[in-house]
């Protein structure tokens, strides 16, 4: 497959019936610019996570990146920590993801252990991690295996280990949710996006993303056994959260 990257335009037409939304090649190749123009920070909160890890993870600590997609989360720490400081697993269930990511990795930084499975992050053996990044990923799980795998990655950390946890959300008020909302179809438009884009999409994500509010965030992990977690960023409608574990 091409390494190329494309502008996202796959809901600029109208479609007859708008197919749930999947991470098919169609998505693989317009992702960078799909993500960067409808995660709001999605930038800022790569960039956080090598300063994150350069406080938090022991020299040499294995890292875990759950739904990986292309591996930005990967290519952000390699862009800023040494080839030794940490060793990368990168896990995704779209074959065309994986393939892509891995190709990424050899291609960019060849000096580094960055390694990629295919694999559903649900049923994953998982080893020892100093750090686990989930970034906008528990979002695409049934809401119904979202406390058994976060348990799992709680066992799966070290001591003193820590959890990135980045999802979009949704307010518990109504008034509330539907004001971030709207605004965030307005930052979607200010990026380029179309009133039919965004409301194909929409219909797309319909019960394929099914957001949790910050609190029901806060809760799972409490749930999974992290003592602590605290909400490190918020831009409208989408947040990113650091749990940690016992040292
Ligand atoms: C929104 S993307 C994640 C973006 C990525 N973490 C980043 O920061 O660029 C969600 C990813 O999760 C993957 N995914 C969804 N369910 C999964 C599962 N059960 N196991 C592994 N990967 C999964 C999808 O294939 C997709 O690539
Ligand atoms: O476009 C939207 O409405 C989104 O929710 C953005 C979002 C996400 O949050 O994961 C949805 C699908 C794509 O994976 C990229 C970003």
């Amino acid at each position: 497959m091409s390494n190329a990257s494309y502008r996202d335009a796959i809901f600029s037409t109208p479609l007859d019936r708008v197919a749930r939304f999947s991470f098919d090649e169609q998505v693989v190749a317009c992702f960078p610019d799909m993500i960067r123009r409808s995660v709001p920070g999605y930038g800022q909160i790569l960039g956080m996570l090598s300063l994150i890890a350069q406080r938090h993870l022991r020299h040499g600590a294995h890292v875990y990146d759950l739904g990986c997609s292309l591996g930005a989360s990967g290519l952000a720490l390699a862009g800023a920590l040494e080839p030794d400081a940490f060793r990368y697993t990168g896990v995704d269930l779209s074959p065309a993801m994986a393939e892509r990511a891995r190709q990424t990795f050899s291609d960019e930084c060849p000096d580094y252990a960055m390694r990629v499975e295919e694999a559903d992050i649900r049923v994953l053996d998982y080893s020892p991690s100093g750090m686990i990044i989930l970034n906008f990923t528990l979002q695409f799980l049934p809401p119904a295996d979202r406390d058994a795998l976060l348990k799992r990655l709680y066992d799966a950390l070290e001591p003193g280990g820590v959890l990135i946890l980045s999802e979009k959300t949704i307010d518990a008020d109504e008034q509330d949710n539907a004001w971030r909302v709207e605004r965030y179809h307005d930052f979607k438009r200010a990026n380029g996006y179309s009133d039919l884009e965004i409301s194909q999409k929409r219909t797309a994500l319909e019960n394929v993303l099914i957001p949790d509010t910050l609190d029901a965030l806060h809760e799972r992990l409490q749930q999974a056994g992290f003592p602590r977690s605290v909400t490190w960023f918020q831009y409208l409608n989408f947040a990113s959260v650091i749990a940690f574990k016992e040292a």
